[in-house]
């Protein structure tokens, strides 16, 4: 069995150090490389440190060494070092997986763009869990359709930069799209002082930003004299991390292509 060599971006991030002792206890992935910004404390040190675990792979801050010595690069970081990684994963003709939220529109039209050379997982979330919640939802809207007012709730951690999530994004985008709506026109971001009453065809989103809250998703539709609620909670990273390896595994021997955790999980 042939090892799929990753390498890691953000290596000292929450998501980083998670990636990374997943990949170690993983038999068929290796760790080929781990890099950080030059400058943080980590750089030099065994990657496997945070884990517990001695991997034999010091943080590198060579974002180019590290992933021309891997087949594919995981990447949990911010859209501005994302966007940089991925234009020398095309470069160098490697894999990615991109995990990273909070993309403009321009940000993922690079993606995309990329993805026509090198295969490419994009994913605001990897667990799957949250993935099989898109297809509940697919569903839900599909027999709630007329009378029932949506709205994406999500919690995270005090340390999250960007919001609404990802994740809830893709969630109101999977349910706008069953609906016959366009996201765009019909989010509404929060509310504040007199808002008048809610028109039907919005999608709502809360935001709830907390203490170590690692990410809580809950979609309800509300009726009258009834309310439908499905929620995901996350306990840990882990899922997030594991989800990252399946997809680094599906792009293994592909040559480019868009694709993201539905397509992994054979969902589509
Ligand atoms: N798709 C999914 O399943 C999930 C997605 N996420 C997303 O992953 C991203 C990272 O989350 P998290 O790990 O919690 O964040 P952290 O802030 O804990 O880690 C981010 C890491 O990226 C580094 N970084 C920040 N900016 C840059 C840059 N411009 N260039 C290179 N490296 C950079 C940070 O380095 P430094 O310390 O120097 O700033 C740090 O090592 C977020 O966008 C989050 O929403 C998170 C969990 C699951
Ligand atoms: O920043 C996080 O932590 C998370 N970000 C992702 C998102 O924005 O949806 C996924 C998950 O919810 C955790």
């Amino acid at each position: 069995m042939t090892q799929v060599r990753i390498a890691i971006a953000g290596a000292s991030g929450r998501m980083g150090r998670m990636l990374i002792e997943a990949v170690l206890k993983d038999g068929e992935a290796q760790l080929a490389a781990a890099f950080d910004r030059p400058g943080t404390p980590f750089v030099g040190r065994d990657a496997g440190e945070m884990a517990g675990v001695a991997s034999g792979v010091a943080i590198g801050d060579d974002p180019r060494a590290a992933i021309a010595a891997a087949d594919c690069l995981i990447d949990f970081t911010r859209p501005e070092g994302t966007l940089i990684h991925l234009a020398l994963a095309r470069e160098l003709g490697k894999a990615m997986v991109i995990g990273t939220t909070g993309f403009d529109a321009a940000g993922k039209a690079a993606i995309a763009e990329a993805a026509r050379d090198i295969p490419v997982v994009f994913a605001p979330n990897m667990a799957v869990g949250v993935n099989a919640m898109f297809k509940l939802l697919e569903q839900a809207a599909r027999i709630l359709n007329e009378g029932y007012d949506v709205e994406v709730i999500e919690a995270h951690h005090r340390f999250k930069v960007d919001a609404p999530s990802g994740t809830a994004l893709r969630m109101g985008e999977v349910i706008a799209r069953e609906l016959g709506r366009d996201l765009e026109a019909c989010a509404i971001y929060g509310r504040e002082g007199v808002t008048g009453e809610r028109k039907a065809e919005t999608i709502g989103f809360s935001t709830i930003r907390g203490g170590d809250v690692v990410g809580d998703h809950t979609v309800l539709f509300a009726g009258i004299g009834e309310r439908i609620e499905i929620t995901h909670k996350s306990g840990s990273r882990m899922p997030y991390a594991l989800g990252s390896l399946r997809a680094a595994r599906f792009l293994a021997g592909r040559r480019s292509g868009l694709f993201d955790m539905q397509d992994v999980l054979g969902l589509r």
